[in-house]
């Protein structure tokens, strides 16, 4: 695994809303180790989720460039052309994306989801079964999505993502629909897994314990971000 897992240099971007430029972020900038992990922090619309989007592929800075595993994948003026694919092939093997909701696909079993994962990663699909007993969820393997909780939905989604034994994972507030109790043991596991298997971690979330537990924090609701944008 490279030194360097995630890099992101002077990312800025904006959504056009009314035909009026809305600008989200400027200027933001994040260098992560293999094994370190980071908070985003900040409050509701200041862009969390937007750079979760941009560090995936699947939304365009407007400036900046972004490497994953020390190759340059992203950057503003890149041709549109090239970037699907590049990023597609990223999120199957090296980034694992671990969202609010809609990890799961609903017609496959818990099993079958983490299976899939694993394979389309090119990792041994007959991990399945212990990934989900790390995760908690031994005795569940064959029960569709909408049959468990949405505590077990989130381990299963876990799971699924440390399966591919990616570079780098990104979860968006992974604990935010749960109850404190549940909350805190997802989060366990997902420290405690990310310890053993050596991945970066990218985390956005509202929760200032859960962003205790990671080395770095960035504060995108830092006053000044916003109105540095031109
Ligand atoms: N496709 C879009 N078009 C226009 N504006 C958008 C779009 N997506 C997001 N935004 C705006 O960009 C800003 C950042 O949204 P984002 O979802 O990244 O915030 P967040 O920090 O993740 O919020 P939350 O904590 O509520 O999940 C918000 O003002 C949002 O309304």
């Amino acid at each position: 695994m490279p030194d360097v897992a995630l890099q992101a240099s002077g990312l800025s971007k904006q959504f056009i809303s009314g035909g009026e430029p809305v600008p989200v972020f400027c200027g933001v900038s994040l260098l992560l180790k293999a094994g370190e992990s980071l908070a985003l922090m900040g409050r509701s619309g200041s862009g969390k989720s937007t750079l979760l989007n941009l560090l995936c592929g699947l939304e365009r800075p407007d400036e900046g460039e972004i490497w994953v595993g020390g190759h340059r994948v992203g950057a503003a003026g890149d041709s549109p052309k090239e970037q699907p694919g590049q990023w597609a092939g990223l999120r199957r093997q090296s980034l694992g994306v671990v969202f609010q909701d809609a990890n799961l696909m609903p017609a496959l079993t818990l099993l079958q989801n983490v299976r899939l994962r694993a394979s389309l990663a090119g990792q041994p699909d007959g991990q399945g079964p212990e990934w989900l007993n790390r995760l908690g969820l031994a005795g569940l393997e064959h029960r569709y999505p909408d049959q468990v909780s949405g505590g077990q939905r989130q381990r299963a989604a876990l799971a699924m993502v440390f399966a591919m034994q990616p570079e780098v994972i990104l979860a968006d507030e992974p604990t935010g629909s749960l109850d404190r109790h549940t909350a805190d043991e997802v989060a366990d596991q997902l420290f405690r897994l990310r310890q053993e298997t050596g991945c970066a971690l990218v985390l956005a979330t509202h929760d200032p314990e859960l962003a205790a537990r990671c080395g770095q924090r960035l504060d995108l609701a830092h006053p000044g971000r916003q109105s540095d944008c031109q």
